[in-house]
């Protein structure tokens, strides 16, 4: 790294954690630089590690060996008040979207910048800007209650936002969500980390929520780092056997002819055209789910069919044509 270059968001060198009274690490030896502007999955199965880091990195657990930096700060250095501005810079979204019943949209997402002493009129500013960034803007007067799982985790998202943080760190923010509502949070959290310029980390145990929001992804099991880079890559040619066996849970059970294959393939659209260009190379379409770019697809094609893929800001896949 060059001395001109910013430091990672996050920089875990060699970190270990082992609960009290506990034999087996939660995390052993943890290594990984999240660079700045980066949207990376942490994936694993449960027990893996992935609420120990999340802990880790707001805070709440410190590491017994190696050393956590974000943006560049050992946090476990700093005295108490130096550490709260710091972690103020990590904006949380959580699976259960944790907001005061008794406080509508707007006030949830107005707390922390109550918290912060940020006086009455600009926080409400502030806080209706953010409800409309997230689609709630006419919303703004309702109860916990009174919202869907998705309204919620959007006020949850707002709330994160609040402070202006250089992070956004999603713990299994869509786990308590539909496949539809879950597609919409994740299309939007892309969306948030895109135009501020954030670091966005998405701990999860679903595979699909990495392949659709993140452009790196880390496969922790046993406390261990045992793949990572870009998901693409990693989700084609994954090494691990727990990848692979991510991989496998997600595969639908249909039967495979000699020189048939199965491909997960983002799609543009199901519209005539592309159906009709699936039908040309042989591609028979077994299960698709709605994905922010598209259509999330399994298809049974022949082994040689060229790869009929879909990635923002390429030409939409190259099917029937010499490709
Ligand atoms: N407070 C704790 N005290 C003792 N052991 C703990 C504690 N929290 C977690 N562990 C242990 O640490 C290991 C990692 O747990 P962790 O909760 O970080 O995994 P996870 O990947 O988040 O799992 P899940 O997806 O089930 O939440 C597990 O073996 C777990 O039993």
């Amino acid at each position: 790294m060059s001395v001109l270059s910013p430091p990672p968001a996050l920089l875990f060198e060699g970190v270990g954690k082992t609960y009290p009274g506990q034999t087996t690490p939660a995390l052993q030896n943890f290594t990984l630089a999240v660079p700045r502007g980066h949207r990376v999955g942490i994936i694993g199965r449960s027990g893996a590690g992935k609420s120990t880091l999340v802990r880790l990195i707001g805070g709440l657990e410190t590491p017994d060996t190696g050393r956590l930096l974000v943006q560049g700060q050992d946090l476990s250095r700093l005295m108490p008040a130096q550490r709260r501005s710091h972690q103020a810079r990590i904006g949380v979204v959580f699976q259960h979207f944790n907001l005061l019943a008794q406080r509508t949209a707007l006030g949830n997402v107005t707390l922390p910048l109550e918290l912060a002493g940020v006086p009455r009129a600009a926080r409400e500013a502030r806080a209706r800007e953010l409800l409309e960034d997230v689609g709630l803007a006419d919303l703004a007067g309702r109860y916990p209650a009174q919202l869907s799982g998705g309204q919620k985790q959007r006020v949850g998202i707002a709330r994160a936002l609040a402070l202006e943080p250089d992070l956004l760190l999603a713990d299994e923010a869509t786990s308590a969500l539909d496949p539809e509502t879950s597609a919409g949070i994740l299309a939007l959290l892309t969306e948030v980390q895109r135009s501020r310029d954030l670091t966005l980390i998405v701990v999860t145990h679903q595979l699909e929520v990495v392949r659709t929001a993140c452009t790196h992804v880390a496969v922790l099991d046993s406390g261990r780092l045992v793949e990572s880079g870009e998901t693409r890559e990693v989700l084609a040619h994954p090494a691990h056997p727990v990848t692979r066996a991510l991989l496998d849970a997600h595969r639908p059970q249909v039967p495979l002819a000699p020189g048939e294959t199965l491909r997960r393939v983002t799609l543009p659209d199901l519209g005539a055209g592309t159906l009709e260009r699936l039908a040309a190379l042989g591609a028979r379409l077994v299960q698709a789910e709605p994905h922010p770019q598209g259509v999330d697809a399994w298809l049974v094609l022949p082994e040689t069919a060229p790869h009929p893929d879909l990635r923002p800001g390429e030409v939409p896949f190259p099917l029937g044509a010499s490709a």
